[in-house]
């Protein structure tokens, strides 16, 4: 059993409320200059990882309060839960143990009296052996063509993880494998990528945890006609269509050979679960020795996790400077900010990982709760957002708190892009923090020359206040382990959060009632009648659609 301590309660909660009136007229800068080594104080590194978190706005006494909040909310003890296979996901009555997808060191987590490892490796090796066949030819499509083209359809955990990692990870491709992912029901979706690719070399990976998924299994039916319509003979399917889900019926039922299901378990979450059968595009296209550094990387995080102490804990360390902002300075969002273009969808993978988690309202008591909880997540690769919506964040009304991540190391080390792109990475960082005083301002425009009425007319809107908080996540070289390790350290920060805000983070009741009523709305749309059946907007809107069609 989780904890279930109302974090507003405890005797942290009320320090850091009244604390939080001191430091809220502090200013970065100052705090700084204050205090030479305060870079050596609030940074730390893991592995080739470096995390500065000295451009927040807190002192010693700020994160002391913020690890007091994890001590009193019983954070270590759910740390332990997790790990050990309790059923900490309890509206679902589910252990959650992405944890032991990546476990390389193979002690046993039990659940339900079996140690799930023994499952864990098995599918491992099936998907070890079935990637290599892959890459290496072994595997031959219908006319006797080795594979060229994986189409993996699935939507929400079962491709954000995956297209992430992929593209992440380009550099690690295998030069024979060219990989498209499907994932929305939009038929133009699946239509423009089978313009591209040839029945006769392409295997698709149909991905659903549930196997019931509507935008998947529409895609899945739509690949399957396709792929006849071209192969003629339903006992071609075998060697085109693979499938990956912890539904064995439901696999059997669509037609794909049991000996081509690639399993996964209930306990693990759909958001979570690119380190599992899942991740078997993954596996195909950078090769199964880059997927088991993936998973070696985010072992070694989930080590970390677990045993280093709270102050020195990265995953815990980035979750209680998250709840600072958005429980005291009344943040909304949270940005993250890669400077490399390799990874320009996670953001987007973590906008799943952390909004479908912590985007709840009632607390583990069943009691609505009386703080804030989940904060908007969102963000693009830098330099491209800086020459977009970086204005809001430097001189907006909102205090957006922002992950600032980038590879010393880059994959293209073409003429000078490098250092131009980390000459961005460690400008903006500064300029968030430092801004820029009327003062300095004044003197920029009267060394350019500016008339008095100018300078008098302009000068306010030069003005930046500075003092947006930042980290910077710098690390050495975007291979699979520090990918891995990233990762992990983004799912556990979630979990930190989660458990301070005493909330359940493993279900996502809030995305099924639009299933629900997208699924009665469906028929009315597939015959003539007007409908009435809805409120008037609701009404109006399908009339209109059935009469723009007509
Ligand atoms: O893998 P599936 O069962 O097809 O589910 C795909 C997605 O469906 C829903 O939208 C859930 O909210 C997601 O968490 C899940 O990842």
């Amino acid at each position: 059993m989780l904890p279930t301590i109302n974090p507003t309660t405890t005797q942290a909660w009320k320090k850091l409320e009244a604390h939080y009136e001191q430091m809220q007229a502090q200013h970065l800068k100052d705090l700084f200059q204050q205090d030479p080594k305060r870079f050596e104080k609030l940074s730390l590194t893991f592995e080739d990882i470096l995390i500065d978190f000295s451009k927040n706005r807190v002192t010693q006494e700020t994160m002391q309060l913020l690890l007091q909040l994890a001590q009193e909310t019983g954070l270590q003890e759910a740390i332990d839960g997790m790990f050990s296979g309790e059923k900490i996901n309890f509206t679902e009555d589910r252990a959650v143990l992405h944890v032991a997808l990546r476990n390389s060191s193979n002690s046993p987590i039990m659940v339900d009296g079996k140690d799930v490892m023994l499952d864990v490796n098995r599918v491992l090796d099936q998907m070890k052996a079935f990637s290599e066949q892959v890459i290496s030819g072994g595997w031959k499509g219908y006319t006797g063509k080795p594979i060229t083209t994986i189409v993996n359809i699935g939507i929400g955990g079962s491709d954000l993880g995956p297209v992430m990692v992929t593209e992440a990870l380009k550099p690690y491709q295998q030069p024979n494998i060219t990989t498209y992912f499907v994932s929305n029901v939009d038929g133009t979706h699946i239509a423009e990528t089978l313009k591209k690719v040839d029945a006769e070399t392409t295997l698709f990976m149909i991905a659903s945890k549930t196997f019931t998924t509507q935008e998947t299994m529409t895609n899945a039916h739509s690949a399957r006609t396709w792929f006849l319509e071209n192969a003629k003979d339903e006992e071609h399917i075998k060697k085109h269509f693979v499938a990956i889900s912890t539904n064995t019926k439901a696999v059997s039922a669509f037609g794909i050979d049991p000996q081509n299901m690639f399993e996964f378990w209930d306990w693990v979450g759909g958001r979570y679960s690119l380190w599992s059968a899942i991740g078997l595009s993954i596996c195909c296209t950078i090769g199964f020795e880059n997927f088991r550094a993936l998973l070696d990387g985010a072992h070694a995080m989930d080590q970390h996790f677990q045993k280093t102490p709270f102050e020195k804990n990265a995953p815990v360390i980035l979750a209680l400077l998250g709840i600072w902002y958005n429980n005291f300075f009344s943040a909304e969002a949270h940005a993250l900010l890669p400077y490399d273009q390799y990874m320009h969808r996670f953001a987007a993978y973590f906008q799943q990982g952390d909004m479908e988690s912590n985007g709840k309202s009632v607390d583990r008591n069943s009691q609505p709760v009386n703080y804030q909880t989940g904060p908007i997540i969102w963000g693009e690769p830098g330099t491209n957002g800086q020459h977009a919506f970086y204005q809001l964040i430097h001189q907006g009304t909102k205090l957006i708190p922002c992950d600032f991540l980038a590879p010393a190391v880059t994959h293209n080390p073409l003429s000078d892009h490098h250092p131009k792109l980390m000459a961005n990475f460690f400008a903006q960082t500064e300029a968030l923090m430092n801004g820029k005083t009327e003062e300095e301002v004044l003197k920029e425009m009267q060394a350019a020359n500016l008339s008095e009425e100018e300078i008098k007319s302009l000068k306010d809107f030069k003005v930046f206040e500075g003092n947006r908080p930042t980290n910077s996540i710098l690390f050495k070289q975007l291979t699979p382990r520090t990918l891995g390790a990233l990762l992990a350290m983004y799912e556990h920060k979630i979990f930190v959060q989660g458990i301070i805000w005493n909330i359940y983070s493993f279900d996502q009741w809030g995305v099924e009632l639009g299933k629900q009523l997208a699924s009665k709305i469906l028929p009315e749309l597939l015959n003539e009648e007007p409908v009435t059946s809805h409120d008037s907007s609701t009404n109006g809107l399908i009339n209109q659609f059935k009469a723009f069609r007509s």
